[in-house]
């Protein structure tokens, strides 16, 4: 994908947003700056990794573009048509068009409800009137992303993480978005189950051209799933290219840094070793 011969699907510039802070005493109160004037662009069919560490700014970017944060300087353009003028309250068609799967599924599935009715109802807000058509779409949506239509039934409580997950995405991409916003969305999952999700990610862009803005903190779900990285620090993009050229010769301190602690052994990795150490003395702990 080449995104300087395709006009861009998103372009963000100059993009600032600020959040209120010091509570509810005007005379504490401030606007606290969290992304700092930032650019970047998104061709049609491309995966844009937006990373950095905790609190940089990521997430607050993505909400940005959902029109679920608001714009304090700055455009973003969808389509070639600005959307930070449309307030938090963006059309249905916009709504439609942008998704968003975040890292927990849980918490947007209604434990109560058959987790077929996440997918049904967000086709009947997004103007699908006809019953059988939401369930048919719900159905093919389903097998989409690798769940059989037996899954339609079951309760949240009664899948698995990937499951779940997969579920989410079902939702978003019935609407046949433009763009998804996925925010550290397989975060929560083992690494098996991760590579599957991202294969189906990379799937369904691969058939419909959807493109994503892939929030994470983890430089080996980027190398995976990015065509493109951007590399946020404190608000600030520090650095940006094709996912090779900023993974494999960075050329920004901040940059190397991260990659050098992404490969410094993982806690969990020091936690593999010890057992394997004491499994070895025979299972007694030192
Ligand atoms: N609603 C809010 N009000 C005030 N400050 C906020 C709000 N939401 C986020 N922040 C602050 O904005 C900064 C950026 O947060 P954001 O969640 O965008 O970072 P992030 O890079 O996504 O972090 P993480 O990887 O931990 O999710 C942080 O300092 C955070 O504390």
């Amino acid at each position: 994908m080449n995104a300087t011969t395709t006009s861009p699907l998103l372009e963000v510039r100059d993009l600032c947003v600020d959040y209120d802070v010091g509570g509810a005493l005007a005379w504490r109160r401030r606007a606290l700056r969290v992304v700092r004037g930032i650019s970047f662009t998104i061709a049609p069919g491309e995966t844009y990794g937006l990373v950095g560490e905790s609190g940089s700014g990521k997430s607050t970017t993505g909400r940005a573009i959902l029109r679920l944060a608001d714009v304090s300087a700055g455009t973003i353009t969808f389509a070639g048509s600005d959307i930070v003028g449309l307030g938090r309250t963006a059309p249905l068609s916009y709504r439609g068009a942008v998704q968003a799967v975040y890292q927990d599924p849980v918490g947007s599935l209604n434990p109560r409800h058959r987790v077929g009715q996440a997918v049904t109802d967000a086709l009947a807000r997004h103007g699908v009137t006809d019953r059988t058509e939401r369930r048919r779409r719900a159905a093919a949506a389903f097998e989409q992303v690798g769940l059989g239509t037996e899954h339609l039934t079951r309760l949240p409580s009664e899948l698995s993480g990937g499951q779940l997950q997969r579920v989410a995405i079902a939702r978003a991409l019935v609407l046949s978005p433009r763009l998804v916003v996925c925010d550290e969305a397989v975060s929560a999952l083992d690494l098996s189950t991760q590579a599957q999700i991202l294969d189906l990610l990379r799937d369904r862009q691969a058939e419909t051209g959807v493109s994503y803005l892939f929030i994470t903190h983890d430089l080996g779900v980027v190398r995976h799933i990015a065509h493109q990285v951007g590399v946020l620090r404190a608000g600030e993009l520090v650095e940006q290219g094709t996912t090779s050229r900023v993974l494999d010769a960075p050329s920004h301190e901040y940059t190397k840094k991260l990659l050098a602690a992404s490969l410094s052994p993982h806690p969990a990795g020091r936690e593999s070793r010890r057992a394997a150490r004491i499994a070895a003395r025979g299972g007694v702990a030192a």
